[in-house]
């Protein structure tokens, strides 16, 4: 991970330049997916998955009606271009496995292709491309909103951001130049990781979900029968003041010792369905924040600018 964020930034992110960050973190997030889901690094293949993908994405929630010129019918379509390329990579490493001429591979799809389902038979290619579909959804959009969330933060924050640099600073410098982050390094970035938690509650990825409840219960004066769909939000725990009081605040320490009491804090859901790609997703956003601020200093070019474009000058360190 620590090897493609370095050559992501070597890339994307130029000294001194006005970037916008939404876009790139998107970049980086699907990079990231291709190379870790896939083993596809390549940038013409990846970009034969991210334009069919972001035609998938953006008319996924459209108004459903199948016809030309609607968002709807371009989703349609980009979801079978990006299931025709997910087959033609499927069937080719399916081939270079079996021929034995392929044994280096760590990515999900070559792990699913090895397994076998509880009467002994291989998944199919349609299983296995469903399911790395499953997951690029689930993860694209709510990974690369969080990790643009908390450089919102870091640059609208400096007191934060000086505290994130010396804790990345420090790891930085136990390490030399060219040697890649350990998990032994991420667990130092408690700090940061606070940081994270904190942009992820007053900012969350996710507004909540749904559940149908499995008895009957009572809340707040209200009887919920058995059966019955429930909507849960984000925020209407994340505000309240009896867990995070003075809710408005960023206030990274409220995740110091054993923070806040269970399932107050619910950007990745909670229970049997809770996210199960939460630690890929903090891994994710910590080794890009290590990144970032090893090199920039972050300076928002509007300063109440929402999160959608965050246009942010990059400052190189003096030294
Ligand atoms: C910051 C990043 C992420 C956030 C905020 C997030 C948030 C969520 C939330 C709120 C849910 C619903 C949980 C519930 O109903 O209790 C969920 C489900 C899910 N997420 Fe994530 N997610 C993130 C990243 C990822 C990543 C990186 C992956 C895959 C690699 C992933 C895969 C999934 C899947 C497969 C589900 C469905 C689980 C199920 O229904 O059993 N997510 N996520």
């Amino acid at each position: 991970m620590d090897a493609l964020a370095r050559e992501h930034m070597d890339r994307e992110w130029t000294p001194n330049a006005l970037v916008n960050v939404v876009p790139l973190s998107k970049k980086y997030t699907f990079d990231l997916a291709c190379k870790l889901f896939l083993d596809v690094v390549d940038v013409e293949d990846i970009k034969r998955l991210s334009d069919p993908f972001s035609l998938a994405t953006q008319g996924m929630l459209g108004v459903p009606i199948n016809l030309p010129g609607m968002a709807y019918n371009r989703a349609i379509r980009g979801g079978k271009m990006i299931r025709k390329e997910l087959i033609r990579i499927i069937n080719e490493r399916r081939k270079k496995l079996l021929e034995k001429k392929e044994t280096r591979h760590q990515d999900l799809l070559s792990k699913m292709l090895l397994v076998t389902d509880e009467n002994g038979q291989f998944y199919s290619e349609m299983e296995i491309s469903n399911n790395i579909v499953g997951f690029l959804v689930a993860s694209f959009d709510a990974t690369s909103s969080a990790v643009s969330s908390v450089i919102n933060y870091l640059a609208h924050l400096p007191h934060i951001y000086e505290q994130v640099l010396k804790e990345q600073m420090e790891i930085a410098k136990s390490k030399g130049p060219d040697e890649l982050l350990t998990w032994e390094d991420i667990q130092k970035m408690k700090y940061s990781w606070n940081v994270a938690r904190e942009s992820l509650r007053l900012g969350p990825s996710s507004q909540g979900g749904f559940r149908e409840t499995t008895t009957e219960f009572t809340y707040a004066g209200f009887t919920i029968p058995k059966g019955w769909k429930t909507h849960w939000t984000v925020h209407s725990s994340h505000r309240n003041p009896e867990y995070f009081p003075e809710p408005e605040k960023f206030d990274p320490s409220r995740f110091d010792g054993s923070g806040p009491p269970p399932y107050t804090f619910v950007p990745f859901g909670g229970g049997p369905r809770m996210c199960p790609g939460r630690e890929y997703a903090k891994l994710e956003i910590l080794v890009f924040m290590h990144n970032v601020v090893r090199r920039f200093k972050l300076e928002k070019a509007i300063p109440n600018e929402p999160v959608d474009g965050l246009a942010v000058r990059l400052q190189p360190h003096e030294n």
